[in-house]
């Protein structure tokens, strides 16, 4: 039997669409799995209710499928379904990581990287990377179709879920098809700007390089709102707002010392656009961990 914890993520990052993804610190999901015949699933935890557990419509059965490793598997969710939070994603890091460990298949770290992302295509048509990379690896990632680059970063989150689902899929389909030459360059230049910012876990610069003209304001309509917990979220001190992954968790970058009170004025805010929500403070962190085999 292998037991991993395995961390949500927040993905794109504002400038970084479908490329950039960081590790948080919590909430996470663990999977436990055992040998079998054949392979079954049983959910738990928050929403799972939610949550098929026929292996032809969770992630984690197309990582069984890519390493053929059938198992009984357990997945206890820690990360709410539909969050923006790579919750999929999370169950499908922990899956890759867990069976490789049970099966002795030796593939490392990044080389399950490909593997978990065949679960995300299960869910949102798409096998997107940038949830599972940092599941995996931890710290800031950047993944393109070459491959992952994972650097360490401390840098202090505030990840504000409200009550309300909004799935990746749906959230894809407002995504726009082109783009301008000035939004093309300004993306870049923030995401240049956030990149660098990693690399020196600075948080006014990774906040500063946030912004994204492109992807952002299509997603944060569907996020009741939003303007207003942004501003909240600014007023007590993030460096930087955006939409967490597809939504509709809402992520700050803030400074030490100021997570409490971006993570309460969020909430005012949701509160006072009435939607329930809850607040993680929450850091760039670790990837999977095996907790027991
Ligand atoms: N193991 C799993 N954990 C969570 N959701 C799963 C799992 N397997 C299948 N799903 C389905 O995936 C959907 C949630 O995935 P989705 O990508 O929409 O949300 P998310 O992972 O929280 O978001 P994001 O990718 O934006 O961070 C739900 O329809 C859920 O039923
Ligand atoms: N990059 C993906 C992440 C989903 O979590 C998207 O934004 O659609």
């Amino acid at each position: 039997m292998v037991t991993v914890r395995a961390p949500a993520t927040s993905a794109n990052l504002g400038s970084g669409f479908d490329v950039f993804g960081a590790a948080l610190t919590r909430p996470a999901d663990v999977v436990t799995v055992e040998k079998a015949a054949e392979t079954t699933i049983e959910v738990t935890g928050v929403g799972a209710q939610y949550i098929p557990e026929d292996p032809e419509k969770n992630t984690v059965g197309a990582v069984v499928e890519a390493l053929d490793a059938p198992a009984r598997i357990h997945i206890d969710k820690g990360v709410r379904p539909a969050s923006g939070l790579g919750s999929s994603a999370a169950s499908a890091a922990g899956a890759a990581v867990a069976l490789n460990r049970l099966y002795d298949r030796g593939l490392s770290r990044s080389e399950l990287v490909p593997i978990a992302a065949e679960g995300e295509a299960v869910v949102s048509g798409v096998a997107h990377s940038d949830n599972v990379a940092p599941s995996i690896l931890g710290g800031f990632t950047v993944t393109t179709s070459e491959g992952t680059h994972a650097v360490d970063a401390s840098i202090p989150l505030v990840v504000c879920l409200p009550d309300v689902a909004v799935s990746t899929r749906d959230a894809r389909r407002v995504v726009p098809e082109t783009a301008s030459m000035e939004d093309l360059v300004e993306t870049v230049g923030n995401a240049a700007t956030l990149a660098v910012g990693m690399c020196r876990s600075d948080p006014d610069l990774v906040g500063a390089g946030m912004s994204d003209p492109v992807v952002t304001p299509e997603r944060a309509r569907l996020i009741t709102g939003y303007d207003e917990v942004c501003d909240a979220a600014f007023d007590a001190g993030a460096t930087g707002v955006t939409v967490s992954g597809a939504g509709p968790a809402v992520l700050a970058v803030c400074r030490d010392g100021r997570r409490r009170g971006v993570a309460a004025a969020m909430l005012d805010a949701f509160s006072e656009a009435g939607i329930d929500a809850r607040a993680y403070q929450s850091r760039i962190g670790r990837g999977a961990t095996v907790l027991e085999e």
